[in-house]
């Protein structure tokens, strides 16, 4: 069964729902008032034939309060030890309210690692698309106890995009303590004002926007608008709202209007592109020349040695790379069908000339459009 959605004007079968720490966690622990009424919402979505994938912060706050600790310990062992503590209470508690409605839940804690391996990527989402087809509730959240910089995600919101792209979800609903997005930082400008509407994603809104987060989250608003210009890209759309407001999920999924609604754009992506464009980890960059960059983004060509003008980093055949122009400004991502000395060595030549140079031709692309995914929007930025 799909559910009529007025504002999107589309059905939503499958949703996405990221609850923020600050919903999550009092002065004491956690909210368990917040948890029971978040589950029951979820239950009635479920009963009503939406899938609901649930991305749950709060571990980090919770394991604080449990053990005692008033701020985040700069240690980072002692941080994931934290998380981990953390997260055991969240996911009983998590668990405790579902059961009440006789709903199973089932824990999913990933690292950018798992999302950017393809064949994990691909595993999680056949993990998750099953647990789904149980009517199991999927609860997500970063693996903070193994986390170290390199595999970081960073935050939930970024993780929560992520995992709607991936599940190629039908909305994105990013619940949080605050009413939605405000022209400016309402904790400093007693007359912000609500924007309920984001037409088309640009930097400028990413202006209104603070990085400092609440008490207890982390990211900010900012974290937030960067996860919108991921999903509303891949034409997936988000709503942030507020968390503790009665019924909030219910009245969003019956098309009330809410918070800050970004309309996605009209064309979906494909999951591949999805997963190149805006999970992956890049593992090196290339520049292009300003002709490339052209091709690229006003032609939507493949990516020619011709217009390389520099490569950085020791990457395979096949590895995700993000393509910059020559200040340095992201275009987007690719996957390579040469290796980082071959491009190196390939640089500047014509296609024509690439078996000369190397013994061999694969490929004339270094990186063909079918695998390149433009991130970047200079004529919005
Ligand atoms: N322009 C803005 N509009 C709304 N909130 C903002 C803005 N700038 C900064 N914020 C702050 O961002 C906070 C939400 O981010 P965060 O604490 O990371 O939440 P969560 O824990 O839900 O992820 C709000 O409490 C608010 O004070
Ligand atoms: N993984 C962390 C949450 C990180 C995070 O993004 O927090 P938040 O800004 O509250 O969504 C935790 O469980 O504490």
């Amino acid at each position: 069964m799909t559910h009529n959605r007025k504002q999107t004007g589309k059905p939503i079968s499958r949703a996405v729902v990221k609850v923020g720490s600050n919903v999550l966690t009092t002065r004491s622990g956690l909210n368990i008032e917040a948890i029971d009424g978040i589950s029951s919402q979820i239950c009635n979505l479920l009963d009503q034939g939406i899938e609901i994938i649930l991305v749950s912060s709060g571990a980090m706050a919770s394991g604080m309060k449990k053990m005692g600790v008033a701020r985040r310990p700069e240690a980072i062992p002692k941080r994931q030890a934290i998380a981990a503590v953390g997260q055991a209470g969240l996911i009983r508690e998590w668990e405790k309210a579902f059961s009440r409605f006789d709903r199973r839940v089932a824990q999913i804690l990933l690292t950018s690692d798992d999302l950017t391996s393809r064949k994990r990527y691909l595993n999680a989402r056949n993990t998750m698309n099953t647990l789904l087809e149980w009517q199991v509730v999927p609860i997500i959240n970063e693996n903070d106890t193994i986390m170290v910089e390199e595999i970081k995600l960073g935050d939930n919101d970024n993780l929560a995009a992520m995992i709607a792209l991936q599940l190629d979800a039908d909305i994105f609903i990013n619940l949080t303590d605050i009413d939605g997005l405000y022209d400016k930082d309402p904790r400093i400008h007693a007359d912000a004002r609500l924007i309920p509407r984001v037409a088309t994603y640009s930097k400028s809104i990413e202006k209104y926007a603070g990085d400092i987060p609440g008490a207890l989250g982390t990211g900010g608003m900012l974290s937030k608008i960067k996860a919108a210009r991921k999903v509303t890209a891949a034409g997936i759309p988000m709503v942030i709202a507020k968390g503790y407001r009665p019924d909030i999920l219910i009245r969003l999924a019956a098309g009330e209007a809410h918070g800050t609604f970004f309309v996605p754009r009209d064309q979906k992506l494909n999951r591949k592109k999805c997963w190149i464009g805006y999970t992956v980890k890049t593992s090196g960059t290339i520049k292009i020349d300003a002709g490339a960059a052209k091709a690229l983004l006003a032609n939507g060509k493949s990516l020619l040695p011709g217009g390389i003008v520099g490569v950085e980093g020791k990457f395979p055949i096949g590895a995700p790379v993000a393509v910059v122009n020559g200040s340095g400004e992201l275009i987007g991502n690719g996957l390579v069908n040469y290796n980082a000395d071959e491009i190196r060595s390939i640089m500047g030549l014509k296609s024509g000339q690439i078996k000369a140079r190397l013994g061999q031709k694969t490929y004339d692309e270094v990186i063909h459009r079918d695998n390149l995914v433009i991130t970047g929007e200079p004529e919005n930025d």
